[in-house]
């Protein structure tokens, strides 16, 4: 298609000479005929009815090459933000987790939608150009030196447009960080997810002062630009129609001396004409071109960034069964941007088929620590061993797919019930039994049976007819992720927090009979959960201070017991 559009193009640029010459040899030859004594009319009727053709195919051509541009920016939108969407696919967590990158991204991202036309606009100032081209061939057979006249008039304005490109660039990437705050304010004071506490806090007030703060420094900054923009432009302007006058002048000259005839004059006073719109539109259309095309700079920066955690060069496949199990051999971590360390010397083993449970205060280090079991970071220093074999030596897609972890963040898909489900293994989305059966382990089941739609149920209230789950609810729906695939290792990042006493019970019993035979993470600040564990590791400031069963830690009196102690009191 875009062959298909530079062709039209090109046929398109001819158009506006031709059209021009033919009108100068019919007003040519009605002075001929004026002056002579036979009217021979054929000849002129014919050039009438080519002028006619002429202008007819002109309009079929602009119409051809604007449902082109359309339909060429479109896929060209749609092809980006697949790109965009897949390329993002590949990086790491932690890059999307610097601000730096969010900022590449989101220019990037703004690539999508406001440069689409840019492809059009690129061929568009082609097409002006062959058009003078054209134009200019014409003009030049009668006085090259008003080409020359017309350039030299134009280069200030054309000097001009790119240092004020090159300003309104530099500031729209200083601004970045501001504009996703601005969005982000936006966002805050329009949406489905933030009304509530935004209505309980009474949040409009300060959301709204914040939005006008920024949007009023972004209007001052780029007001200041706006008006020298303004100010110089219409100054080169100035000079680019004191040489197209002073050409035109030339050729009057000339034609009152009798050198060209009226036909000419004609001919040279639109080609005139048009090439001076030409040039305006081609002025224009730089500042369009060029801004686009420093932006792609941003859309190409972005597909350079390169993804740290990278598929080792061995790639080896997962164990069939673990054998010896993960081994932490003093593992440290910080992360990107942060001088503290989230995780630091920590060695232990996570034997197979050993139900581990993670204690510690906020922050302690305990989501860290099962996001660096399961690849999301590498470790900063020490390393993470499988069966005696470091982690990174692994097929990072086939790790993935032997560990399954439900994070206390987990997403609430405004999807189907069944879909929410299903994202615990995509690739098993239309397997119904599977999804049903998952869901029978984490007690969702039950849920589906009292929804209008059961599996097939809309949920959410983003889209028509979605059912809106309770916390608890939504929490069971995402333990069914868990169960979806067949991993050797389980990860539940206080999974059942939401749940009620009662339902975190029966959860947990399930879960140990459910996990027989593989490895589970369970991380919990219920200690009612902790004590099933078969071992409970103890994390204080991202360090180890204890580790043991239950029982063991009880019989310690250490960290473990004195917590246990304290949460057992308030049940008393
Ligand atoms: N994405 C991140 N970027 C930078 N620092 C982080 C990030 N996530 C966590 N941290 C920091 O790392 C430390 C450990 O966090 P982590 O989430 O592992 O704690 P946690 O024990 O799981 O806490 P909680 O019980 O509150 O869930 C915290 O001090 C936190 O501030």
């Amino acid at each position: 298609m875009t062959v298909v559009n530079a062709l039209l193009r090109i046929a398109r640029s001819a158009m506006p000479l031709g059209l021009l010459y033919v009108g100068k040899l019919i007003i040519d030859k009605v002075v001929t005929i004026s002056h002579s004594q036979v009217k021979e009319m054929t000849q002129l009727w014919e050039l009438v009815g080519l002028e006619f053709a002429l202008a007819i195919l002109t309009d079929a051509l602009s119409r051809a090459i604007t449902l082109m541009d359309s339909l060429l920016g479109d896929l060209f939108s749609n092809h980006t933000s697949v790109k965009i969407m897949a390329h993002a696919a590949t990086l790491d967590l932690d890059q999307f987790e610097d601000s730096v990158f969010y900022d590449k991204l989101e220019r990037a991202r703004q690539q999508t939608v406001g440069r689409t036309i840019l492809l059009s606009q690129v061929m568009s100032q082609v097409q002006d150009l062959i058009t003078m081209g054209f134009l200019a061939v014409g003009l030049m057979t009668f006085n090259p030196w008003l080409i020359i006249l017309l350039l030299i008039a134009i280069i200030p304005a054309f000097l001009g447009e790119s240092y004020f490109n090159d300003r309104s660039y530099a500031l729209t990437r200083g601004q970045t960080p501001e504009r996703r705050e601005l969005d982000y304010i936006r966002y805050l004071g329009a949406s489905d997810e933030t009304a509530k506490e935004v209505k309980i806090f009474d949040l409009s007030g300060f959301i709204i002062n914040r939005f006008k703060q920024l949007s009023n420094k972004f209007y001052a900054d780029n007001k200041r630009l706006a008006i020298n923009r303004s100010l110089w432009g219409t100054f080169f302007a100035m000079l680019g129609s004191l040489g197209y006058y002073g050409a035109y002048v030339v050729i009057i000259i000339r034609a009152v001396q009798g050198s060209v005839t009226i036909g000419e004059l004609a001919f040279l006073a639109g080609s005139f004409r048009q090439l001076r719109a030409l040039l305006e539109g081609i002025l224009t259309r730089f500042t369009a071109v060029s801004q686009g095309a420093i932006y792609l700079r941003d859309f190409f920066e972005f597909f350079e960034i390169e993804p740290k955690i990278k598929l080792s060069a061995s790639g080896l496949p997962f164990p069939e069964t673990i054998q010896q199990g993960f081994t932490f051999e003093d593992v440290g971590f910080r992360y990107l941007n942060s001088d503290k360390w989230a995780n630091r010397h920590l060695s232990f083993t996570l034997y197979p088929g050993e139900k581990l449970a993670l204690v510690g205060e906020n922050g302690a280090g305990k989501t860290t620590l099962v996001k660096l079991l399961s690849r999301l970071y590498d470790p900063t220093e020490g390393r993470i061993l499988l069966d005696g074999i470091d982690l990174r030596e692994y097929d990072l897609a086939d790790l993935r797919l032997n560990v399954g972890i439900i994070f206390q963040d987990y997403l609430r898909y405004q999807m189907s019930f069944a879909q929410n489900i299903a994202v615990g293994k995509i690739s098993e989305q239309d397997n119904r039994p599977l999804i049903e059966h998952s869901a029978r382990q984490s007690l969702a089941d039950v849920l589906a049976a009292k929804l209008p739609g059961a599996y097939d149920q809309q949920l959410g209230k983003r889209f028509a007819d979605g059912v809106e789950l309770s916390g608890g609810e939504w929490q069971k729906v995402a333990l069914a992720r868990a169960y979806m695939r067949d991993a050797q290792l389980l990860i539940l990042d206080e999974p059942t927090s939401a749940l009620d006493a009662r339902a975190e019970f029966s959860v947990f019993e399930r879960f140990a009979e459910l996990t027989k035979g593989r490895s589970a993470v369970l991380i919990s600040h219920r200690f009612s959960t902790v004590r099933m564990a078969d071992r409970i590791l103890v994390l204080e400031k991202g360090e180890l201070v204890e580790i043991g069963s239950h029982e063991e830690l009880l019989l310690k009196g250490g960290r473990y017991a004195e917590l246990f102690d304290l949460q057992a009191a308030g049940y008393r």
